[in-house]
């Protein structure tokens, strides 16, 4: 623990995020936490205590963790932003756009704020909270592609984002990003051709894996990305909302395979509106409101919590 407090004081201070960066290509989270360390493993194999509302402390005796958040924070910086005085001020809006006036101000969003807890090899962490509390932030931070404005966060192994918006090429066939998004979270051209099929059958977009991925249906691209980015097993895989636009079916079946992914003693987070995929998919669940932590701790009592408040 100690080394582990004297490494936390050598990263605070990182500069803050910068604006505006693109969602990872599924299963192409960079790897690299924003410390660039890995998680220190522990000894003990106690499970943390559950539902402690807001934070849990990081001396608590666990098992072996696989994402360590320590007192996150992340602060977006917007360039050009309106300044107080201006806020929804349509004259104002107006005359500058009339006389082509720039916005020299900056403004900061503290999407997140103060962060802690640790994960664990085997969980499958739901994050909710209401639009704007910060999860995507607190999943790209994760992943490594936005820098902590303070604190830091340590990953053991690679974490992969997969997004809604995750970065297939929409012109190139279905079968053209199957390959590039297997060769992209690296596998060998043997890996690739062994598994085609599999995400070809387990997508269930069939004859369309032919035509170029602009002509699928926003499910049907949603489908093949969790289809890609499930075929290799992580380490940390982190899934955005990609599983909000799938049937009852896929829904099922990508519950299963998140299942295996835990079982092979990877650790999920995933983000979704949709509280039944949470309650039938996660072990555990963290309510974020407002970039803070409001609850975290089995998911009937946070859900049921977080339907009331
Ligand atoms: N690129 C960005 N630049 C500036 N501010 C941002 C950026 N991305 C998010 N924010 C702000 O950060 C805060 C948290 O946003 P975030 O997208 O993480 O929330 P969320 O809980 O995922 O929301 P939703 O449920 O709507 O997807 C919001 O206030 C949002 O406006």
């Amino acid at each position: 623990m100690a080394e582990l407090t004297k490494e936390l004081s050598q990263v605070k201070g990182d500069k803050p995020a910068v604006p505006g960066e693109d969602v990872a290509a599924p299963g192409k989270g960079n790897g690299t936490p924003n410390t660039g360390k890995s998680a220190p493993g522990t000894d003990g194999q106690v499970r943390p205590q559950p539902e402690t509302p807001g934070k849990r402390p990081l001396d608590v005796p666990t098992g072996t963790p696989t994402v360590i958040v320590d007192d996150l924070h992340i602060v977006y910086r917007v360039y050009g932003a309106a300044s107080e005085s201006e806020k929804g001020n349509a004259v104002n809006a107006l005359t500058r756009i009339l006389k082509r006036q720039g916005r020299p101000q900056m403004k900061e969003v503290h999407a997140v704020k103060g962060v802690t807890f640790v994960a664990y090899h085997g969980d499958a962490i739901g994050i909710v909270g209401r639009n704007g509390s910060g999860k995507s932030t607190l999943l790209r931070a994760i992943a490594g592609l936005l820098p902590p404005h303070e604190g830091a966060v340590y990953t053991d192994g690679q974490p992969s984002l997969l997004g809604v918006n995750a970065a297939l090429m929409r012109e190139l066939t279905g079968e053209r990003n199957i390959v590039l998004g297997c060769y992209a979270m690296g596998m060998t051209p043997a890996e690739v051709r062994e598994k085609y099929q599999d995400i070809v059958d387990f997508s269930g977009i069939d004859e369309f894996v032919q035509l170029p991925m602009s002509t699928y249906s926003s499910g049907m691209g949603a489908r093949l990305r969790f289809a890609i980015s499930s075929a290799k097993t992580h380490d940390v895989l982190l899934i955005d909302e990609a599983l909000a636009t799938g049937d009852r079916e896929f829904r099922k079946k990508s519950q299963e395979r998140i299942r295996q992914i835990r079982e092979s003693a990877g650790t999920v987070f995933l983000v979704a509106h949709d509280l039944r995929v949470i309650e039938e998919t996660c072990n555990r669940v963290i309510w974020l409101h407002k970039g803070k932590i409001k609850m975290d701790g089995d998911p009937k009592e946070v859900l049921a919590a977080y339907n009331k408040g």
